[in-house]
């Protein structure tokens, strides 16, 4: 299973100018994990602090108990063997072929024989997809090509920590499905530790199991993706939407004055382009590819998650709830809330509940409630079983859930 990153207090600043503050969250071992936010927010000084390649003002990234941004050099340099990186052009060395690019991390950090590195880099070009460009130079190949090629580098020494940068930039929509497929493929297959940054929405929406946004120098939230996919944030929302309205602006965020007058002339009917659908609400995540076994880092996720359900705001408690099966509500000893079924008038089916279980979407209810003040009332909060006394049940595949858990900070 790939490693926990703990993160605490951590500060960036360039000279005078701070680029975020303060951020605390937790990236859970071998999930998928996505942080958003507006150009120019510091997602990738947020993933270069992560690995030592900048070094943050205060605060702790703490790796397998290393703190990497007070520890010595030479535990920087082993800690960094964790890390798998995909830049956001794949930083392939121009003048090598995709073999030798590959085999490079292999050839500079081990003393591994080059039938081995054969052996290894001919697996990973196979898991990305390349088999036979091993021979292809990066200008030779496509902007999707090279991410791969880059994915197939990060991968060659066993990463426990997988960090990408914008998996989409210069790539169309289908080829962004068919990366995004291929990260969750590989977290299937290797168990590692994910954190991309993008701010790609339809990748956001699908693909982590949890998502974070950064704005205005903060972490606004990190938690479970229906935390993010149903929140009411003013910022969250705009973002998820891709609207003009809403207080990210062109060179980062709008005054008051200028937010009041956006309100004003949508109400009386202005136009400026934007979608009017509500897109907020729980879509179903992204599977692994067929053939492939269930995702180890899913299921953790789902156990984890619902030790910390009472804990998160009534919205995403609700998505969550919806987007079980049946079996797993039984297996949780929770159901899905009854106060919206009857009153829908035509509920769309979903697989896995039966008709009474029919919730609509969150977009289908009108006006969403706060989420953020105070918690559901005791009689609509979802039963848990306590701790791993009482209540407690073996899973299919071994285990039990209950007790610990983060809060929702903590993801
Ligand atoms: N080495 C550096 N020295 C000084 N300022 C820097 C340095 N690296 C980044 N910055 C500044 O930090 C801010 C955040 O940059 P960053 O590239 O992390 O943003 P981002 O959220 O990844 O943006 P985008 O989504 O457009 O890639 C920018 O204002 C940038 O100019």
């Amino acid at each position: 299973m790939g490693a926990e990153v703990v993160i605490e207090g951590l500060t960036k600043s360039f000279g005078r100018q701070t680029i975020w503050r303060d951020v605390t969250l937790t990236l859970p071992p071998g999930e998928v994990s996505a942080m958003l936010g507006p150009s120019g927010t510091g997602k990738s000084v947020f993933l270069k602090s992560m690995i030592g390649l900048l070094k943050p003002d205060k605060g702790r990234c703490v790796i397998n108990g290393v703190d990497i941004v007070t520890c010595s050099e030479h535990k920087l340099y082993e800690i960094r063997k964790l890390f798998g990186v995909l830049f956001q052009d794949g930083a392939l060395f121009g003048s090598m072929n995709l073999y030798d690019n590959v085999a490079f991390p292999l050839r500079e950090h081990t003393k591994k024989s080059e039938s081995e590195i054969r052996r290894i880099v001919g697996e990973k070009l196979e898991m990305t997809g390349l088999a036979g460009a091993d021979k292809k130079l990066p200008g030779e190949i496509s902007g999707g090509m090279r991410k791969r090629a880059g994915l197939a580098r990060a991968l060659v020494l066993d990463p426990q920590i997988i960090l990408v940068d914008e998996p989409d930039s210069g790539l169309d929509p289908v080829r962004t499905a068919y990366i995004s497929q291929l990260l969750i493929d590989l977290n299937t297959q290797i168990d590692a530790t994910i954190l991309i940054v993008s701010h790609n929405i339809n990748l956001a929406r699908t693909v982590p199991d949890n998502l974070g946004m950064l704005f205005r120098k903060e972490l606004v939230m990190f938690g479970p993706r229906e935390v993010l996919l149903t929140s009411d944030e003013p910022v969250v929302e705009q973002f998820l939407n891709g609207r003009k309205r809403g207080p990210i602006g062109m060179s980062e965020e709008k005054d008051t004055a200028t937010m009041a007058r956006e309100e004003a002339e949508a109400a009386a009917g202005h136009s400026d382009g934007s979608p009017d659908e509500d897109i907020r609400g729980v879509v179903p995540q992204m599977q692994p590819s067929p053939g492939l076994p269930e995702r180890a880092g899913a299921r953790r996720r789902m156990d984890r998650v619902m030790r910390i359900l009472h804990t998160l705001p009534a919205n995403a408690q609700e998505g969550i709830i919806e987007s079980l099966t049946p079996e797993e509500q039984r297996h949780y000893n929770v159901h899905a809330n009854p106060r919206y079924a009857p009153q829908n008038p035509a509920p769309q089916n979903r697989p896995g509940l039966d008709d009474t279980q029919q919730i609509p979407r969150i977009s289908d209810r009108g006006p969403v409630p706060n989420q953020h003040q105070g918690q559901l009332p005791a009689d609509q909060v979802a039963r848990i079983p306590g701790g791993a006394g009482e209540g407690a049940q073996p899973r299919p595949g071994g285990g039990y859930f209950g007790g610990g858990g983060n809060g929702p900070g903590g993801a």
